[in-house]
């Protein structure tokens, strides 16, 4: 209230009144005047507060905050009191949340619900703690300008044009804007040439980069010999090496240090971004001694991840060919130099850092690609634990179809409905990115009659859509069935929106849908996955990060007849990273 009334003009208005009135009047008009002005201002803000979505209140300066717990969980409860579309002042910050999905549709489709949220951790992820905070002192970043006052004169730097505003933000997931757009499609051109598409020989490519990850996984697998184990370390392995391959041409082998210290700086990474941090909210909390300790770990992580793309990323510009690209490495280093040749190296990136910009883009697609197929793939296997009936009509699907000569391929993919939907199923009850990412109006707009303030925090609350009884009979059961419809097809109803909808839906859609079909069939095709002895299923309550993901669980792959096919051979167009 207190910087409201401090930015208002009516503050200044106040002042030039009581300073007269200090001047020519006695105390008590000047008590009246100021009680009146008062008054009219609290009248203002409860006007303004009408026009938003409606929902809870909470005490002045924290808002709705103490009461936050987990936030998907929360938002479904006030979503049930609140309707549909509701909002919470959450500290400084109002958050709007949308719980049916035409109006996430209606929404999303819209360019001014493209931007993201302006943070303090955004602007630790986005890497201000280095070089962009020089941005934004600059005066020329379109997030944080600085009053006139405070400006800069241009920038000298010859890379950076002058006299423009710029984004500050990085990388793909958190940037926004023009730097958004141009590296959206960028990448979506880039990623489809390496095999990120079904249609041609793109998916054959990819095929085979998913095929000898998931050789390796099958072998690792047989390798306990039906002891109970944590399938979350091999999977996570073969997974990672699938990105890793596309993105920088390396892969891990398993026990690899160096990949166990990338592997828990990205879970401690998501596991910090899904925490509630009241420094996000109350950015004062941050100057409170030891209260910015979540900032200066991302930070950290941040660098230390950085350092090894950095390696990689001088080891490639030494063995360039700008007629051959390798991989996503190459690809950003051939167009940095094509950009330097045309005399255009300081628009490229609308002006960012290009280094900075390519190891963002790396983190964002190894935390993005990693995590998200890691937790499904580990979903699926609690719900083929907890539903023996579905686990066999999978088994049973792929004995028919595939046989047990060889392991399935992607052309199978459409002629195994039950496997297909049952991913689908477990997309569906797991919601494992229940919140999206969050959004944020680039400009004050309206949805549904209310006004939806520029910079506001919006997500769509998918956990509720993905259970609704409205829109699904039954939705606590595990029932791969309700995807396929009355001829034997499978339908995808438009309320189904694991990788969100619109502008900024999933950038990798593609590719997660190849993975989990090849990983998830492979595993169920070759093991029989059981409960150790004595223990109880896996719980459907899972651990709280910027993914959902199932608490630490063991089982047994037993092998089912005949054994596995032969392992392919290694990876040769991959480098081994690491020493062992
Ligand atoms: C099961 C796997 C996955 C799920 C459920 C998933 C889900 C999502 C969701 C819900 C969003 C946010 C959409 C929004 O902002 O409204 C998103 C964004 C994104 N995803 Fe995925 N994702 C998966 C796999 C992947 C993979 C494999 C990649 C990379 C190759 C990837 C790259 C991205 C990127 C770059 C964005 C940001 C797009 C943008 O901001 O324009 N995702 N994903």
């Amino acid at each position: 209230m207190l910087s409201i009334l401090a930015n208002s003009r009516l503050l200044c208005g106040l002042l030039h009144v009581l300073n007269y009135c200090a001047a020519r009047t006695s105390l008590p008009l000047l008590v009246a005047v100021a009680s009146a002005l008062l008054v009219a201002r609290l009248a203002q803000l409860v006007r303004e507060a009408r026009k938003l979505p409606p929902g809870p209140w909470g005490p002045p300066v924290v808002g709705y905050l103490p009461f936050l717990g987990v936030r998907h969980k929360t938002f479904l409860e006030l979503a049930r009191s609140y309707g549909v579309l509701f909002s919470a002042r959450l500290g400084n910050q109002l958050t709007v949340v949308l719980s049916d999905y035409r109006l996430i549709r209606e929404a999303f489709r819209r360019e001014e619900f493209t931007g993201r949220p302006n943070t303090p951790l955004m602007h630790t992820l986005d890497g201000l703690a280095h070089s962009a905070h020089d941005m934004c002192a600059s005066g020329r970043c379109q997030r944080h300008p600085l009053p006139a006052a405070a400006l800069a004169p241009p920038t000298s730097d010859p890379s950076l044009p002058s006299n423009r505003l710029l984004l500050c933000c990085a990388g793909i997931i958190n940037s926004e804007g023009r730097l958004w757009k141009s590296q959206r499609r960028f990448l979506h051109e880039k990623l489809r040439e390496f095999g990120m598409t079904y249609m041609g020989n793109g998916k054959k490519i990819m095929e085979t980069r998913i095929k000898s990850e998931v050789n390796d996984l099958i072998s690792n697998l047989h390798n306990a010999e039906g002891a109970p184990i944590d399938a979350n370390p091999l999977l996570a392995l073969g997974v990672s090496n699938v990105i890793c391959g596309i993105t920088m041409s390396v892969r891990f082998s398993l026990g690899d240090a160096r990949f166990t210290r990338l592997n828990n700086l990205i879970e401690e990474g998501m596991r910090l971004f899904g925490e509630i941090h009241y420094g996000e909210y109350i950015p004062l909390y941050n100057y409170l001694p030891g209260k910015a300790r979540a900032q200066i770990k991302v930070m950290k992580n941040r660098d230390e991840m950085f350092g090894f793309y950095q390696t990689l990323i001088d080891e490639h510009r030494e063995t360039l060919d700008l007629e051959n690209a390798r991989d996503l490495i190459d690809v950003y280093l051939i167009e940095i130099e094509k950009a330097k040749l045309e005399g255009k190296a300081g628009e490229l990136f609308e002006g960012r850092d290009h280094e900075l910009q390519l190891k963002q883009i790396l983190g964002d697609l190894f935390s993005a690609g990693m995590e998200t197929i890691k937790s499904s793939l580990l979903w699926m296997l609690v719900f083929m634990l907890r539903n023996p009936d579905a686990k066999r009509r999978v088994q049973e699907e792929l004995d028919a179809v595939v046989g047990r000569e060889r392991l399935p391929t992607i052309e199978d993919m459409p002629l195994l409905p039950y496997t297909e939907t049952t991913i689908l199923e477990t997309l569906r009850m797991s919601s494992i990115v229940p919140l999206a990412t969050t959004h944020s109006p680039t400009k004050d707009v309206q949805l549904n009659g209310y006004k939806i303030p520029a910079g506001s925090q919006v997500v769509p609350l998918i956990n509720c859509i993905h259970m609704d009884p409205n829109l699904w009979d039954q939705p606590e059961k595990f029932n791969p069935d309700r995807f396929i419809d009355q001829d034997g097809k499978i339908r995808r109803p438009e309320f189904f929106m694991p990788f969100g909808v619109g502008r900024r839906m999933c950038l990798g859609d593609v590719l997660a849908r190849m993975e989990m079909f090849m990983f998830f069939a492979s595993m169920m095709h070759q093991f029989d996955v059981q409960l150790a002895e004595g223990a109880s299923s896996p719980s459907l309550e899972g651990t709280v990060g910027a993914t959902i993901s199932p608490q630490a669980f063991r089982l047994k792959f037993i092998p089912r007849t005949p054994p596995a096919p032969a392992p392919a051979p290694d990876h040769p167009l991959l480098r081994h990273v690491g020493a062992h």
